[in-house]
């Protein structure tokens, strides 16, 4: 049995899942968790991969190996390859401010759409970037290369061989800001828009093909794939096909769908990101999901399993009480300083299993207000694969479906970014034209009676927010 691994370094963990690569069955598997915080040191992820790489058996025996990770996040590097600062993660909303100047500065969103699909938000690498110039010069002057988490971990693994070695691949390069998916090509000016510097200089990751190998493992040889960014890589685990759309509620909420054709929204919503396979990742990011269920677990002082039956104890509507959950401040919509607010408590419908429903409708309500964001780009999102750490509750897969107003596929309990990382490593390592076809056996398919008007007042409540 040929063997290949695939590693999702998300947020809060990492997972490495070995598999065989001819049917995609998960032989053996190992995680470790990441520390907190939206800033956090590459070694931590270093460290958490070893230890994950040994609980899962090692890695000794595989034939190829593939890191899918957490998008966006800011790794400079300096000319000898050391880590500048601590990196900048996706989640971490300082940056606002310089989005708002980049934004600005190349003319305004319609432009930054057609330089490279996206407008600049905090999430993306180059407002980081810009933060770094404005607020440590020092370390903006050192930056000698800048990787994501997926690319950095890769080079790690084939024993960190100098910056000009670095690969990625054209999905996490599209979360950059400064690569154009459709163009296949970098913007070095707008990273020197970034930096406040001329940038030619700068290293950036070798753009590699879906099946391409550039690196391999320091420790046996073996070929490293080109990596993913952790939805690109969701939506090869599942094997989507263009029109197909995922939903991941992990600490981020994505609805992805993947596309033969590129998106370009000025409005900011939709990030025209880039797929695994060549095609295009249109995708809709919030800051709060699975985190939501964390904080309201931890108040009222249950688990997972019993805030999911509180929830599924009240009535739809959770007695009038609207929760618009953003908690880390938003990217969809930007409002990367709002709060969290639960409305209309009165002292009625202030009950626990309500509290704990509103937990649920605001998450799904945030969710179902991002499909509304694809489908206003011709998309006919009719079905959802359900993906991401949250997927697990059984009160979210009760709820889904009418919340969002839509049929919810449920893949059998898995890691997907490290399955489709995994599908890469097998597809690197067969030397085929075509991405393997890995079918998932008992994917449920869940229907439920539609609720628009828990959509609805979620919308409006949001609407408010935003002060629209
Ligand atoms: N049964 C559950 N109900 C709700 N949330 C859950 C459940 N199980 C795990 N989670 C949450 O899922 C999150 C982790 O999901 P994951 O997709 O691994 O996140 P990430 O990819 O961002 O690291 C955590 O916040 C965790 O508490
Ligand atoms: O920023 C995005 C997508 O643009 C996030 O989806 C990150 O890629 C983090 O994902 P998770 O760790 O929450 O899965």
């Amino acid at each position: 049995m040929t063997l290949v691994a695939g590693i999702d370094s998300s947020t809060q963990s990492v997972k490495v899942l070995v598999v065989d690569a001819e049917s995609g069955a998960v032989v053996r598997q190992g995680r470790a968790a990441h520390p907190d915080g939206t800033e956090v040191a590459p070694s931590a992820w270093w460290t958490a991969l070893g230890e994950a790489m040994e609980s899962a058996g090692g890695l000794d025996d595989v034939a190829a190996v593939s890191v899918g990770g957490q998008q966006h996040g800011m790794v400079a590097l300096d000319a000898s390859g050391a880590v500048i600062r601590d990196a900048l993660l996706w989640n971490d909303t300082r940056s606002a401010p310089a989005a708002s100047d980049l934004t600005e500065e190349l003319g305004g969103p319609q432009a930054w759409v057609d330089a490279v699909g996206s407008v600049p938000v905090a999430s993306l690498t180059a407002t980081k970037l810009r933060w770094l110039a404005d607020a440590e010069p020092d370390h903006a002057a050192a930056v000698a290369a800048v990787a994501l988490p997926h690319d950095w971990l890769t080079w790690q693994l084939a024993g960190a061989p100098g910056i000009e070695a670095l690969v990625t691949d054209r999905s996490d390069a599209s979360g950059t800001a400064y690569f154009d998916a459709v163009g296949n090509a970098y913007r070095r000016d707008l990273l020197g828009l970034a930096l406040r510097r001329d940038a030619a200089d700068v290293v950036l990751p070798r753009v590699l093909g879906p099946a391409e190998s550039g690196l391999a493992m320091a420790t046996s040889g073996a070929p490293l794939g080109p990596g993913c960014g952790d939805n690109a890589g969701a939506a090869l685990g599942l094997g989507l096909t263009p029109g197909e759309t995922s939903l991941s509620l992990g600490t981020s909420g994505v609805v992805a769908v993947v596309s033969t054709t590129p998106v370009a929204d000025a409005s900011g919503a939709i990030n025209g990101f880039a797929d695994a396979t060549g095609e295009y990742l249109p995708l809709a990011c919030t800051l709060n999901a699975a985190q939501v269920f964390d904080v309201f677990a931890r108040l009222l002082g249950v688990d997972h399993r019993a805030l999911g039956e509180l929830a599924l104890s009240a009535e739809p509507g959770a007695g009038g009480l609207v929760l618009l959950p953003l908690f880390n401040g938003e990217r969809t919509p930007n409002l990367p300083d709002a709060t969290a607010s639960l409305r209309h408590m009165t002292m009625a419908n202030s009950t626990r299993a309500n509290l704990a429903r509103a937990a649920f409708e605001g998450v799904l309500g945030h969710m179902a207000y991002a499909l509304d964001a694809v489908r206003s780009f011709g998309v006919a999102v009719e079905r959802v694969s359900l993906v991401g750490g949250a997927a697990k509750s059984a009160a979210i897969r009760q709820l889904a479906p009418s919340i969002l107003g839509v049929e919810v596929v449920v893949p059998p309990d898995g890691e997907y970014v490290a399955l489709g990382a995994a599908k890469q490593a097998a597809w690197v390592a067969s030397g085929a034209a075509e991405v393997p076809v890995w079918p998932l056996a008992g994917v449920e398919t869940l229907a439920g009676d539609d609720t628009p008007f828990i959509r609805q007042r979620f919308a409006e409540a949001l609407a408010e927010a935003e002060g629209v």
